[in-house]
């Protein structure tokens, strides 16, 4: 991605927008004053930046720092940028949509703070980001709306402009009713996303959980069947509206990762990682945003187990831990920093040597060709949030072993688990099970390692991001003619 310029404004309007709370990219100001944009973090970036890049659209968000209202241009996609200020920020970002909403939405890990101030904030940043919509969008306009931050934009957006056909699309699981019904204002949040004409959640477990609110707090008729994937909607008629409600599980793009891990530079950086890091028998990788959804503590306390029971030797094996900074003013965010740099710390005064600790931990991104070199250097990847949405990093260490090599142990919570049947999958609450999965991936007959690689390839490279966006906006009733993928025909060894 290339940020080229900024304007003013984009000039035209676009027939197809994309509303996220974020832009694709974030704005950097350097020491000396420099501005550069680069990529935004998370997976919802990664998969819909390849899809908006095929189509002619627009992308509204938040440029991810204070009071920016510049609108840079990236790879032809017109950007509209919607400014927040410093205090907006700490009240509907970090506030209301990563202290209230993400842990309510992930099984409550933390407790969720419930502050109406924050509420104010959300209801107040909801209605801007509304209108920017509105002055992005053709008439007859699709636009297609992201995420926990924006729920009450489907509403708002059909009263400013009741001719454009709306989508919305949760990145994050739908929690259960049980969990749910803690919001204050949930009505408010059922009745919000609404508005939309299709409501897609990764799950039909998400899909089932919000057509039964729809009922019950918004007063609605809705459909009672199952929700299928992809398939077989569930309905939610408002007035003389009939809204759908469905499961499109999220991807990746997958041929391009394929294809970039397969040249040869990507091979010859694994495998001078390997030299740097001593020749390891075996190297196990976890990448993630440094998030307590995402179960680091989980694999370093199981790896601390192995080791300290002797079932793992530490000369034999190094661990690589990603972790690109997220969220870092929020208090949650700040205490499990610590708590994970303790254990990383206490495992390598337990068991590593000088020039040789066992775990090797970055708080910073890396480059996308490093980290694509790494999915091919790795062993066994190690994927165990407590609560996922989808965890695309699965889907890419999948899409990057065309040689069929490693192994993926993956916890049974994220959505990734319910496609991934081949991996190693274990309950991320029950440690015995999560150092059997481990020392299963380390130990795995190089054959057996082979068929499964090769099912989770197949599933991987035929269901891409592609095909998930086609899915949802043929649902949506958008014209898709244009888009490149949906099941195509990938080499699958
Ligand atoms: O924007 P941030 O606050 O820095 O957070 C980054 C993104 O994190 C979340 O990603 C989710 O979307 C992925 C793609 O669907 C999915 O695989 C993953 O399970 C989710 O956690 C969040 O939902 C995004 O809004 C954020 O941009
Ligand atoms: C550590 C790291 C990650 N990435 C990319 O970020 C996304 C993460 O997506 P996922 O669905 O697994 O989870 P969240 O959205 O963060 O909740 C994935 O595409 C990674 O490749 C990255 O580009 N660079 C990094 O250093």
């Amino acid at each position: 991605m290339a940020p080229s310029r900024t304007k003013d404004k984009p000039d035209t309007r676009a027939d197809f927008v994309v509303v996220a709370n974020r832009l694709p990219v974030d704005k950097e100001t350097l020491a000396d004053g420099t501005v550069r944009w680069k990529q935004s973090p998370g997976g919802l970036v990664t998969a819909l930046e390849p899809v908006l890049r095929s189509q002619t659209g627009a992308w509204v968000g938040w440029s991810g720092v204070p009071d920016a209202a510049e609108h840079p241009e990236v790879d032809g996609i017109k950007l509209f940028a919607v400014s927040l200020s410093t205090q907006e920020i700490a009240d509907y970002y970090e506030g209301f949509s990563n202290a209230t909403l993400w842990p309510l939405y992930h099984d409550v890990i933390v407790k969720p703070e419930y502050n109406r101030s924050w509420w104010n904030s959300y209801v107040a940043i909801n209605r801007r980001f509304a209108e920017a919509a509105s002055e992005a969008a053709a008439e007859g306009a699709v636009v297609w709306i992201q995420d926990y931050q924006l729920q009450l934009v489907p509403k708002m957006l059909r009263m400013l402009r009741p001719d454009l056909k709306i989508g919305f699309f949760l990145h994050i699981p739908f929690p259960p009713v049980e969990l749910f019904m803690q919001m204050p204002w949930r009505t408010e949040i059922i009745e919000g996303l609404l508005g939309a004409d299709l409501i897609g959640f990764h799950l039909p477990g998400g899909a089932q959980n919000f057509l039964y609110l729809a009922r019950r707090l918004a007063g609605q008729a809705t459909s009672k069947g199952q929700v299928g994937v992809r398939a077989k909607f569930g309905v939610v008629q408002v007035g003389f509206r009939t809204v759908r409600v469905g499961a499109f599980p999220i991807s990746i793009d997958s041929g391009e990762l394929d294809n970039r891990a397969k040249s040869r530079e990507i091979r010859k950086r694994a495998t001078d990682m390997r030299a740097e890091l001593g020749n390891p028998k075996k190297i196990l990788l976890g990448v993630d945003r440094l998030d307590y959804t995402k179960g680091i503590d989980v694999r370093l306390n199981a790896l601390s187990e192995l080791l300290e029971e002797g079932r793992v030797n530490p000369d034999e094996i190094t661990m690589i831990q990603l972790a690109t900074p997220s969220r870092e003013r929020v208090d949650s965010y700040i205490k499990m920093r610590g708590d994970i740099e303790q254990l990383v710390g206490n495992i390598n005064g337990n068991f590593g040597r000088v020039g040789h600790p066992v775990v090797q931990y970055l708080h910073h991104g890396v480059p996308r060709d490093e980290l694509v070199s790494f999915y091919v250097a790795a062993d066994v990847m190690l994927v165990t949030p407590l609560r996922d949405g989808m965890n695309l990093v699965a889907k890419e260490y999948v899409a990057c072993r065309s040689d069929l090599g490693g192994a993926l142990v993956l916890s049974e919570f994220t959505g990734a688990a319910a496609e991934l049947r081949q991996a190693f999958q274990a309950n991320p609450y029950d440690t015995d099970g999560v150092k059997e999965a481990i020392l299963a991936a380390l130990e795995q007959d190089p054959e057996e390692g082979k068929r499964r690689m090769r099912a989770l390839r197949r599933q991987v490279l035929t269901h891409d991001v592609q095909r998930w966006a086609k899915s949802f906006l043929g649902a949506l009733g958008a014209d898709t003619d244009t888009m490149p993928g949906g099941n195509r025909s990938l080499d699958v060894v």
